[in-house]
């Protein structure tokens, strides 16, 4: 089982002001027994670089340019994320994909811009409602692991992050059931099994809803290795309670 991870997807809020205060009560928080990261704006990255230095805290960014450098107007490169001490960035977010029309193609690509630069690409995957519906999540979750296996290459998909956020649970305050996640989580460890050695030590993140009063049985269902926290990642003491909650269904 990998040791589990948090990370807070900040999405696009904040502000110097808020920021602040919000950074230094997750530093102030402590050795939380559990990897954690938050994954803030780009504008922000040197500032919760300056105020994570030494904690326990690592960073993360929300996006990358599947490019490495050049006339991209707009675009940051991974080299750059990772000059200013990023560990992560997620690519291919259900919002990204839905209102910035991110195909598998393109996020497989972000993914090898990742991790060419060393950093850990933490891939969404994830059905609609409607998707759902019609019987169809394992299918489309499938395409879109396939899209990113297809571009990087079996051999390396043990150093990726995956995350499964079912779109219909994101922002809703309704997040899946635990038989659900675990279905759709055993069924990408099923995925890695087939591909790369090391499939078990891959983490898999549920990220949808995750809040403090629902984080402890998230993470106790079998294959989540922790979560990916939109709204609660932003309250200092949501976010270190569901780090908490990690710690515990680690030890
Ligand atoms: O999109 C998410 C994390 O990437 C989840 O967002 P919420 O936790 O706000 O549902």
């Amino acid at each position: 089982m990998p040791n589990k991870l948090v990370a807070g997807n900040w999405k696009m809020h904040g502000s110097l002001a808020a920021n602040a205060a919000l950074l230094g009560e997750l530093a102030s928080g402590g050795d939380l027994g559990v990897a954690c990261a938050v994954c803030v704006p780009y504008p922000y990255l040197g500032q919760a670089r300056d105020r994570l230095d030494g904690t326990a805290i690592a960073l993360g960014a929300q996006d990358v340019s599947e490019f490495g450098e050049g006339a991209y107007t707009g675009e940051v490169s991974a080299g750059m994320l990772a000059e200013f001490g990023c560990r992560y960035a997620i690519v291919g977010h259900s919002e990204r994909r839905a209102l910035f029309a991110e195909d598998d193609a393109t996020v497989g690509r972000k993914a090898a811009a990742a991790l060419a630069a060393r950093l850990v690409p933490i891939v969404c995957v994830g059905e609609t409602l409607a998707e759902r519906e019609s019987g169809e999540t394992m299918a489309v979750i499938r395409r879109q692991l396939d899209a990113v296996a297809g571009v990087l290459g079996d051999e390396v998909l043990g150093s990726v992050v995956f995350a499964y956020e079912p779109v219909w649970a994101i922002g809703t305050g309704r997040s899946a059931s635990a038989g659900q996640v675990g279905e759709v989580h055993g069924e990408i460890r099923g995925w890695l099994r087939e591909r790369c050695a090391v499939a078990d030590l891959v983490p898999i993140l549920y990220g949808g809803s995750v809040k403090p009063g629902n984080a402890a049985e998230l993470f106790a269902v079998e294959n989540v290795d922790g979560g990916l926290i939109g709204g609660a990642s932003l309250v200092a003491n949501d976010f270190l309670a569901i780090c908490r909650a990690a710690a515990n269904a680690q030890s």
